[in-house]
């Protein structure tokens, strides 16, 4: 090599990301020290879900049992979502990022006690060698004040930030532009939840459990939508989303776009490319799933990279347990061979704790630590 010339990079050793436990570090295993472990994302096809056989029903969930413990992510086809509603959906998103960063600005999330609203490029920053997470999102939660939502009126809300503290009255903040954006988000949140209800059930037929074995979780659970963007990448070290773990019980992404950019890491610290397939979901596993099952279903860790010089949509529903639900190992994940590795958890305290951490200059969650509430 001509003296001056450019060394390449040097191959990583080890692979840094954000989980459960705080942040954590995986080797890279080269050679004779891989072990076996999957390189591609399997697909289930959950047509059979909702078949009125529970036959057929437990063989969804012999797949999708599979697939958690293996990888802890799959791709659902045939997931029931109409391609009108999902069309309708990716205009609005897109209509919405378009617009100019000061009409996005008027519903920036650190308005909300919530940390419901607009986050710009570059707010959050998952992987700490990076410049920040390329991306923007609006995050959006089931809101226990906003009729749409349907909360049963003898919840317990003192979870949730009083209603007096929210412009508006609801929890969320929606934009003025695009008009229909709250409403075609609402109807995308309605067909997302019904998919989420039924793969709890095959979740539960996975664990030989009865199919309504966690139907208590859904009372009214912490769930929410993720409109995110990613533009082209410029700068080579950027990412989109910096390697984490999900603080979810599941996650499902659609990715709105053919713009291959989600990764996902396997054992032996490889990233394994989750390429948009067309009518799928992306489907995996969050960290209170894998504290319920005492780890026999993984919360795989998985990062966004936008390399391809297009622009990047995607939209994340993240499933988790009503506030009040105490997270406890299930019945045939433990036994005396196969001690609980984890105490019960508040699934509430548990999320918040999380929400503060990756949030930490959000005046909720500085507040709160004042209060030495986190
Ligand atoms: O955009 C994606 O494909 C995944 C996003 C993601 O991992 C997240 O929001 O937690
Ligand atoms: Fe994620």
């Amino acid at each position: 090599m001509a003296p001056g010339a450019l060394l390449p990079d040097p191959e990583p050793e080890y692979v840094t990301f954000h989980a459960a436990k705080g942040k954590l570090s995986r080797p890279v295993l080269k050679g004779d020290a891989k072990r076996q472990t999957f390189e591609e994302i399997p697909q289930v096809d959950f047509t059979k879900m909702w078949s009125d056989s529970i036959q057929d029903r437990k063989a969804v969930a012999l797949e999708v049992d599979k697939a958690f413990r293996e990888v802890g992510f799959l791709y659902a086809a045939n997931h029931g979502i109409s391609e009108e509603l999902q069309a309708r959906t990716f205009k609005v998103a897109k209509e919405f990022f378009e617009l100019p960063t000061e009409e996005k600005m008027k519903i920036h999330l650190n308005k909300s006690p919530a940390i419901k609203g607009y986050e710009r490029l570059l707010e959050t920053r998952l992987d700490d060698t990076t410049r920040g997470d390329n991306k923007e999102a609006v995050n959006i939660g089931d809101d226990p004040y906003d009729p749409e939502h349907g909360c049963p009126e003898d919840f317990d809300t003192s979870y949730y930030p009083p209603r007096f503290e929210c412009a508006a009255g609801i929890m969320n903040q929606w934009p003025e532009k695009p008009v229909d954006f709250r409403a075609v988000m609402n109807e995308y949140r309605v067909a997302v939840s019904d998919f989420a209800r039924r793969l709890l059930g095959i979740i539960a037929l996975s664990l030989e459990l009865n199919e309504d074995h966690f139907d208590y979780m859904t009372w009214f659970p912490m769930a929410g939508l993720r409109p995110l963007h990613y533009p082209p990448q410029e700068v080579s070290s950027d990412v989109g989303i910096g390697a984490h773990a999900d603080y979810s019980w599941f996650t499902l992404v659609w990715q709105m776009t053919a713009t291959p950019a989600l990764e996902v890491l396997n054992h032996n610290g490889h990233w394994v490319q989750a390429p948009p397939i067309p009518n799928t979901l992306v489907v995996n596993v969050g960290d209170f799933l894998e504290r319920a099952t005492n780890d026999v279903f993984i919360s795989t860790v998985h990062r966004v990279v936008n390399r391809t010089g297009e622009e990047r949509y995607s939209l994340p529903y993240f499933f988790t347990p009503s506030h009040d639900v105490m997270i406890e190992t299930v019945p045939t994940c433990w036994s005396a061979d196969q001690p609980k590795k984890y105490e019960d958890v508040n699934a509430g305290a548990w999320q918040r704790e999380r929400l503060y951490r990756a949030r930490y200059k959000h005046p909720a969650s500085i507040a709160a630590r004042e209060k030495g509430e986190i």
